[in-house]
Formats: structure tokens, sequence, C-alpha cells
């Protein structure tokens, strides 16, 4: 039914690709961090880093998409071990679910607690711009709906429950710190929070679909980061995710926006120092908290 759909990595894959890593790199990391389109200037950010492009890193699928560069780097960030995935993988480019999320039980391994995850979006509530950052504060899973779910095939007891509760996927504490980062950066006239919904792509969107995921409550659309969120929550990670807003969506047939990639990594370059920084200073503010699990 999906590509390789019941297939997926076992235990002993995962721990095999975290062992190797960690025998490549003095550094254990807690946090993890995945770069969305445009944004792998986060990864640039860490200090002392070890970069392994994924062709290297055993069971690694390959980045394919132009903004992805394809590279897992360890580095700290404000003095906290980290570990970054610059470049993502997404259903589209034809990998079976299963494969896309499985860097998310690497980390688990790896030993990280807190997942931050970034992505690219279209901006679907009208109050919206181009430059926000939106914290996401719940999903909409439109490929889960039709059954394409990470979790699909058989549960290993050792990464998590057969039913994992999704809603408290997004930690609340986080979403909060983020906020008050955020206000004392000085960035509270482009922060926002809202629902992020996950489409298959690589298709954009008509512009009765975007009226139609409006009305269903979604604030900005993407074709990623959910179907992470889902595996990380499933073996017990806590997890942040926010959007940047690339790009409106289309709601209206008298406009002559056309959504495209160009734009979205463009978008990403302007907003890349400010969101290096709210995402570095809330990592720094784990560590204050104390609260990586
Ligand atoms: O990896 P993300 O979700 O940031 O990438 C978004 C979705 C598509 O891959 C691409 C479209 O421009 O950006
Ligand atoms: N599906 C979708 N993904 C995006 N990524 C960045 N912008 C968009 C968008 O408008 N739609």
């Amino acid at each position: 039914m999906f590509p390789e759909s019941s297939t997926g990595y076992s235990y002993e894959d995962c721990q095999s690709t975290a062992d190797w890593l960690l025998s490549q790199t003095a550094v254990q990391p807690l946090v993890g961090i995945v770069c969305g389109s445009g944004m792998g200037g986060l990864a640039d950010g860490l200090k002392d880093p070890v970069a392994f492009n994924y062709k290297d890193i055993p069971n690694f699928p390959q980045s394919t998409v132009h903004g992805h560069a394809g590279r897992l780097v360890f580095g700290t960030l404000k003095g906290i071990p980290c570990v970054c995935m610059q470049g993502r993988f997404h259903l589209y480019e034809g990998y079976a679910i299963q494969k896309i999320t499985m860097p998310m039980r690497i980390f688990k391994i790896l030993g990280v607690k807190t997942v931050i995850l970034t992505n690219a979006a279209g901006g679907l509530n009208q109050d919206f711009k181009v430059g926000d950052i939106m914290i996401i504060k719940d999903h909409l899973n439109m490929p889960g709906f039709a059954g394409n779910n990470p979790l699909t095939g058989p549960n290993d007891e050792r990464f998590g429950l057969r039913f994992p509760c999704m809603s408290d996927a997004y930690d609340r504490e986080l979403q909060q710190l983020a906020l008050d980062v955020g206000s004392e950066l000085g960035f509270s006239d482009f922060l926002r929070e809202g629902v992020y919904c996950v489409l298959g792509g690589p298709s954009f969107e008509t512009i009765a679909e975007c009226r139609m995921l409006n009305k269903l409550g979604a604030d900005a659309v993407g074709m990623s980061t959910v179907h992470e969120v889902i595996v990380a929550r499933h073996c017990g990670m806590r997890v942040f995710a926010l959007s940047l807003i690339t790009n409106k969506a289309v709601m209206d047939y008298d406009s002559e926006e056309k959504a495209n990639h160009e734009e979205v990594l463009q978008t990403g370059k302007h907003r890349a120092e400010q969101l290096e920084r709210l995402v570095s200073t809330i990592v720094a503010r784990l560590e204050h908290n104390n609260n990586y699990a």
C-alpha cells in the first residue's frame, strides 16, 4: 500500500547505528534538533562540531531535497551537548514512513531527552505573516487519517507502547519557555502559536484544499514533522516544534501568488539569525530548568 510499509528498522538496527555514531564522537547528546527547509544554519551554531554525511552513516537514508544538506552534526549549543539533523526526510521522497522517522529512534538510543523540530510551512491563518514563527501546539495528521502512520507494523515495546497518547505530544512547559524566551529577545511581534497540518506533498495545496484545512482548524500546512513527533513521543522524548511561515497559503481565486520552494528557502535565510537565537536560548534554558526529561 505504502513504500515498504511493513518493514521498519529493528531495535538492533537502530542500536548498531547509534553505537557506530557514539564510537566516532565524544559528544553524548541530550538535545536533538531537526532543521527544516532552509534552516540548516541552526547546525552551524554548534561548537566543536563533528559532522557525518548521511551517506556514511550505516542504515541512514539520503537527503534528496534542495535546502537539506544531509549531515548529522554533533556539538554543543551554549554548553549543552546536541545532535542536529541538517536535513530531514519526507514522504514525497519515496521513503517508507518508518524510514523517514528512524532518526528519532537513533536520537533516543543516543540518549537524547528533548527533541526540537523546525519546519517551513504555508500560513493558513489569515492573521499570520510571512516570516512569523509559529510554536506548534497540536497537529492534524492527514496521512495518518489514510492509515499511513509511522507506528504501523509490529510494535517493539523497547521503544514504547502499542497505543501511545498524542494529546500531550507538544510539551506545554517548553511552549511556555519559548514564549518567555521570545518575549525577552523582542520577538513577540512575529511569534505565534497554532496547529500544524501535515500533507504528503510534494505538490503544494490547491485553493480549495487551503480553505478546507483552515476550516478544519489548521493554522499552517507543511510536509513533515508530525511523523517524527509521533515516533519521538512513542519512545518517550519531550517534543518542542516550530514552523517558520515561509509563504502565505493561497486562499483566494483572485490571488496572483504561487507557492514555490525558492520563496520557502529565501524566507528561511531572512529569519535564520532570529531562529537560531530563539532555539539556542531555549536549549540553554533547558539546562537552567533542569528539564531535559
Ligand atoms: O522539511 P520542511 O518541512 O521544512 O520542508 C518544507 C516542506 C517541503 O519539503 C518544502 C517545500 O518548500 O519545505
Ligand atoms: N504543504 C506545504 N508545505 C510547505 N512548506 C512551505 N510552504 C508550504 C506550503 O505552502 N504548503
